[in-house]
């Protein structure tokens, strides 16, 4: 984090390969903003996170994502980078053979945590923030679609991330649920922790009114209304 920002671009042009999908790109997003990301299909929006999670470069330019530089990021900071961002996207499910508690402990052995006190804690703390500590013992194929997305939230926050990307969170599940995925990120938010909302679904946008950025024609178009 610089001051409060936690994301910044500067004039930023974002290629996959040889192809300019977004150009002269502006944004800045600070400590405990909730931002939705939206545009249509093919416009740019999984571009854009990339950039922000150091798996794709930027030309020209300059940007930061959680006081790292990202126009010269070396390929071993990147694991560090992406410990201040949590991530909950469709493609990074929970792991099916074991239960709540070993898939947070994977995660925090995989990003260097050792203590095993700490472990257990942390892993109930992070259930608490979702309101799922009874579920600590339970495998995933026990949790309600809903559920596991929460879980997978409370995954996302074992770092005490900067900020939350998160890719169509609400993609499969109904709109109660939808709602209630959406009002847990809100209020992790209101926490301190920066939220980005990539999705298509302008019902749920509308429920909770913020900030819009949209990907359209090669731009990041800023506070838009829909
Ligand atoms: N690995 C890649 N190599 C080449 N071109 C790519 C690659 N990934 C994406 N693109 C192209 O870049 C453009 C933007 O794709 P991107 O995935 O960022 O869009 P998106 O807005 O996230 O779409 P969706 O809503 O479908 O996820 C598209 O024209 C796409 O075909």
């Amino acid at each position: 984090m610089i001051g409060n920002s936690i994301i910044k671009l500067n004039n930023v042009d974002i290629f996959q390969q040889a192809h300019l999908v977004l150009s002269n790109v502006n944004l800045h997003i600070d400590k405990g903003d909730f931002v939705w990301l939206i545009g249509q299909t093919g416009s740019g929006k999984s571009s854009l996170l990339k950039v922000i999670y150091g798996d794709l470069g930027i030309k020209g330019g300059t940007g930061h994502a959680c006081g790292y530089e990202l126009s010269k990021l070396p390929g071993r900071d990147i694991p560090y980078l992406r410990r201040k961002l949590g991530i909950v996207f469709q493609d990074f499910q929970l792991l099916t053979d074991r239960t709540i508690e070993q898939n947070l402990n994977f995660v925090m052995r995989a990003t260097g945590w050792t203590d095993k006190k700490l472990i257990a804690e942390k892993a109930l703390d992070v259930l608490e923030k979702v309101g799922l500590r009874s579920k600590l013992k339970k495998m995933p194929h026990e949790l309600s679609g809903g559920e596991q997305q929460r879980v997978v939230i409370a995954r996302a926050l074992l770092n005490d991330p900067e900020i939350i990307l998160a890719d169509e969170p609400t993609g499969n599940l109904d709109p109660e649920t939808s709602e209630e995925i959406v009002l847990l990120l809100k209020q992790i938010s209101q926490s301190g922790t920066a939220v980005l909302v990539a999705t298509h679904d302008y019902h749920i946008i509308r429920a909770f009114p913020s900030r819009i950025i949209k990907c359209e024609n090669g731009k990041v178009l800023e506070d838009v209304a829909i």
